[in-house]
């Protein structure tokens, strides 16, 4: 015989594992907004929709990935809020519900480890995301026949309805099954008197009620389709032969199911065009990412781990908001952020990942999973407080494989052990992950080293500090290859030392030998005994070829020809047109960094030939002239024989200074 487990109160190990579950709904804790982060990606590439503050359920100042931020075309939008109307999945309104647990004793079926005391935890937790709905009455039963029409031995199941039919409290009936056919919900209906859903009905809702952006609404219109499909009928499939009417419809050859299947065919392709469309431009903002070298770390993990709590710590942007329930997050947002040593990241947040999730509903976020796959970085956030975190583990890397990531992409995820405040002198079992807490903020300064050192590793850059002469084109050449984060001008020596973020390749040319740069290091910030940077085009004689990357041994080994030359000369500063000989980081506009590292620092410029010196108080243009005698440093205070300046901004054409 079987036995009906906390049917008639909830047990006590129950009771004990969902309060346990639910961590009280408290604020976070606000933290500052980095506005300097976000102005760093300039525009197209980061933004929310509507600004701060304006959607007060979104979690964060997302920016989603930009699918729904384009304009769109007036009838396009129409078409696709058409293709989004829909009626509700489950009822409407206060839901008092029986979770019924199928506990599959043994065979084929039966899940991995877990306990059945915990996937009722998390079928309770579904339920609860739903605003207005609670779970009155636990139910776990065992059955031996998953697999037939009803689920349950006959005996089993006139039990069950026995006990169902003596609570007239609840509203519904949620068995906990990944799917349910059509059949067997009519007939449990109709023994039980109440409607009764299943997991992906009840996952759907969520994913219904949660999804904001129109990419999220669109793939879960995509995912509810072969629901829709399961539970088409035909109303006068009955009359067929007898007679009674036409099973035709208005003579057009075509049956009612026909009919419908073919308008769900038609809404399938229309969905899948729309989520085409938001691709590509989703596609577009990626490559605009990686045209500006900002690397992107895909946040990912278990629902409810603390993905966008992370995020909040790393970034500190006090406009995402984290919620204590299951798929809050429901579209991959970006968030700006800073590492260390300076290095611009966006943070992508993304869906979280349930078990035994149906296979049909993960295919259709593949779409937003896509910038998973474009990234730099994946961070697996894990709840370690959670008693089921390994199983969890497990079903998150499973998902990851499923999505046929990068072979080196996915065997670089750095693990993140967060929620480590619940336990106390928590020490991580893996030697490479990082126990954090993103509430408290502990492990963070960690965490954010290991980032880094990861990121950098994985785009192949790595952090210097350079001495090169300020006479000299090294340091525009700096400026053009490489992100300059740091300039220390030492006038006494004629140099500066330049802290640079500076990829492998500009970095190991074939004429900026190792052994006179120093040691380089992904982390480390060395200093560099000798002016080292490969030597630009002559004295900027062409606007292009002072733009210009070098490529290839040959390029490169002419270009240092002319250094060499250019150098013997005395700085290298030719007769050109001195607009053409401004050396402006490539990237830039009025001194303002596009290539990551934060905006309007310090800039050392070198070139002692500004075209032109506009002073907006009317100063002497020769005074101006002056005042830039050796440096223009942005921000920054000269003193000149003549005049003292402010240096304002520097563009191509012009060093904009104000008397001071
Ligand atoms: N005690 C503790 N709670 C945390 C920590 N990090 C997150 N939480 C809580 O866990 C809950 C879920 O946090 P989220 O950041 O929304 O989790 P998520 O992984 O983004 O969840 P989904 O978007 O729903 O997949 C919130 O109530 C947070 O306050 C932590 O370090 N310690
Ligand atoms: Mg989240």
């Amino acid at each position: 015989m079987w036995a009906l487990r906390a049917a008639i109160r909830p047990g006590a190990w129950l009771a004990h594992a969902v309060r346990g579950r639910r961590a009280p709904r408290t604020a976070p804790p606000l933290l500052v907004c980095s506005e300097r982060a976000l102005a760093a990606f300039g525009p197209g590439v980061l933004k929310g929709r509507g600004g701060r503050g304006q959607d007060p359920a979104a979690d964060g100042l997302r920016s989603r990935t930009g699918e729904e931020e384009e304009p769109e075309d007036a009838e396009e939008e129409e078409k696709e809020e058409e293709l989004l109307r829909r009626d509700p999945l489950l009822p409407v309104g206060t839901q008092r519900v029986c979770l019924v647990h199928p506990e599959i004793k043994w065979g084929p079926g039966k899940p991995q480890p877990t306990r059945a005391e915990w996937q009722v935890v998390e079928a309770e937790s579904l339920v609860h995301t739903l605003d207005g709905w609670s779970v009155v009455e636990r139910m776990v039963v065992p059955t031996k026949t998953p697999d037939g029409k009803l689920m349950f031995g006959r005996g089993t199941l006139q039990h069950l309805t026995e006990k169902i039919r003596a609570l007239p409290e609840i509203t519904s009936v949620f068995l906990n099954v990944e799917r349910m056919a059509p059949p067997t919900k009519k007939e449990l209906e109709e023994s039980w008197g109440v409607p009764v859903f299943d997991r992906f009905t009840a996952v759907l809702h969520i994913f219904r009620c949660n999804a904001r952006t129109k990419a999220a609404r669109l793939q879960v219109a995509l995912a509810e389709l072969p629901l829709l499909r399961s539970h088409l009928k035909n109303p006068t499939a009955h009359l067929d032969g007898r007679g009674g009417g036409s099973r035709y419809i208005m003579g057009s050859g075509e049956s009612l199911m026909q009919l419908q299947l073919r308008l769900l065919k038609e809404k399938e392709l229309k969905i899948r065009k729309a989520l085409e469309r938001l691709r590509r431009k989703r596609q577009l903002l990626g490559r605009q990412r990686r045209r500006r070298e900002i690397p992107v770390i895909s946040v990912v993990g278990y629902t409810n781990s603390g993905k966008t709590m992370l995020i909040k710590a790393l970034t500190g942007d006090d406009a995402i908001r984290p919620q204590d329930r299951l798929f809050a997050t429901l579209d991959v947002t970006a968030h700006a952020g800073w590492l260390p040593s300076r290095v611009a990241v966006i943070y992508m947040d993304t869906i979280g990942f349930l078990s035994q999730l149906p296979h049909s509903l993960v295919e259709s976020f593949s779409a937003t999973l896509e910038d998973v796959a474009r990234s730099d970085l994946i961070v697996h956030v894990r709840d370690a407080s959670h008693p089921e975190t390994e199983l969890q583990k497990a079903s998150v890397l499973g998902a990851l494989r499923g999505l046929h990531l990068p072979a080196p992409l996915l065997g670089s995820v750095l693990e993140v052990h967060n929620k480590a405040d619940r336990l106390p002198g928590y020490s991580p079992a893996e030697p490479q992950a990082v126990a954090v807490s993103a509430l408290l903020g502990h492990g963070l300064p960690e965490l954010k080293a290991r980032l880094e050192d990861a990121v950098l590793r994985a785009t192949g850059r790595q952090v210097l500090t350079l001495r090169v002469r300020m006479a000299g084109p090294q340091l525009s050449w700096l400026h053009r290859e490489a992100t300059v984060q740091d300039v220390d001008v030492i006038p006494e020596a004629g140099a500066a030392d330049v802290r640079v973020l500076i990829s492998s390749s500009a970095y190991e040319a074939p004429q900026t030998p190792k052994a006179t740069h120093g040691e380089s290091n992904a982390n480390a910030t060395r200093e560099a005994p000798v002016a080292v940077a490969p030597s630009p085009p002559s004295g900027g004689c062409h606007a292009a070829e002072v733009g210009r990357k070098p490529q290839g041994q040959k390029t490169m080994q002419r270009e240092k020809d002319r250094g060499t030359e250019m150098d013997r000369h005395g700085g290298g500063e030719g007769g050109c047109g001195a607009a053409r000989q401004l050396p402006i980081p490539r990237g830039t506009s009025h001194g303002r960094s596009t290539r990551g590292g934060p905006p309007a620092r310090a800039r050392t410029l070198h070139n002692h030939r500004a075209p032109d010196h506009r002073c907006s108080a009317g100063l002497p243009r020769q005074a101006v002239r002056s005042a830039c005698v050796s440096v223009c440093v942005l921000g920054v205070r000269l003193s000149a024989r003549r005049a003292r300046v402010h240096v304002e901004r520097v563009c191509v054409c012009a060093v904009h200074v104000r008397c001071v």
